[in-house]
C-alpha cells in the first residue's frame, strides 16, 4: 500500500511522462511512473507507429527501461491518460508487469474526479501464466 501523498507524487511523474507520449494515430497520451523498492522512478510513454500493431504502451517502456538498469524490485507503477475515468494496463502489460515487476505491484490509477483507485497486478491478473508454468 503506497501512502496518499507517495501517490499523488507518482501520478504527477506519470503526468510529465505523458507529455513525452508519441501518439498521432490515437492521439491519447499515457504516462506510466514506475518507482522500485529503493525509491528510483522510470519513466514510460506509449509510442505508437503507422504500423499500428507495433505500438507499445507507457507501461511497457516503463518497465523494460527499468529492467535495462538491472532493476528487480518494484513497488508501484502510476498510470495516467487523457482519458476521464481511471486508465487500467492493457492486457499485454498486465503480463509483462507480472513477470518482470512481480504480482505484488501496485497499479495506481486517477480519474478526472481527482480520485485515485489503487489495486495490486494479483487483482488485475488472476491465476496467470507464468513461468512456473513451463517448468
Ligand atoms: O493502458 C494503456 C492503454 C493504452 N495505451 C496506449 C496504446 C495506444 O498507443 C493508445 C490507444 O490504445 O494508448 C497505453 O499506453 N496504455
Ligand atoms: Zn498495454
Amino acid at each position: 500500500m503506497v501512502r496518499k501523498l507517495d501517490k499523488e507524487q507518482l501520478i504527477s511523474k506519470a503526468v510529465e511522462a505523458a507529455r513525452k507520449a508519441y501518439a498521432p494515430y490515437s492521439n491519447f497520451h499515457v504516462g506510466a511512473a514506475l518507482i522500485t523498492k529503493s525509491g528510483k522512478i522510470y519513466l514510460g510513454a506509449n509510442i505508437e507507429n503507422s504500423s499500428y500493431g507495433l505500438t507499445i504502451c507507457a507501461e511497457r517502456t516503463a518497465a523494460f527501461r527499468a529492467v535495462l538498469e538491472g532493476e528487480k524490485e518494484f513497488d508501484a507503477i502510476a498510470i495516467v491518460s487523457d482519458s476521464e475515468d481511471f486508465t487500467p494496463p492493457c492486457g499485454a502489460c498486465r503480463q509483462v508487469l507480472s513477470e518482470l515487476c512481480g504480482k505484488d505491484l501496485s497499479v495506481i490509477m486517477n480519474n478526472k474526479k481527482g480520485e485515485i483507485k489503487e489495486m495490486t497486478l494479483e487483482e488485475l491478473l488472476p491465476f496467470s501464466f507464468d513461468k512456473e508454468n513451463l517448468e
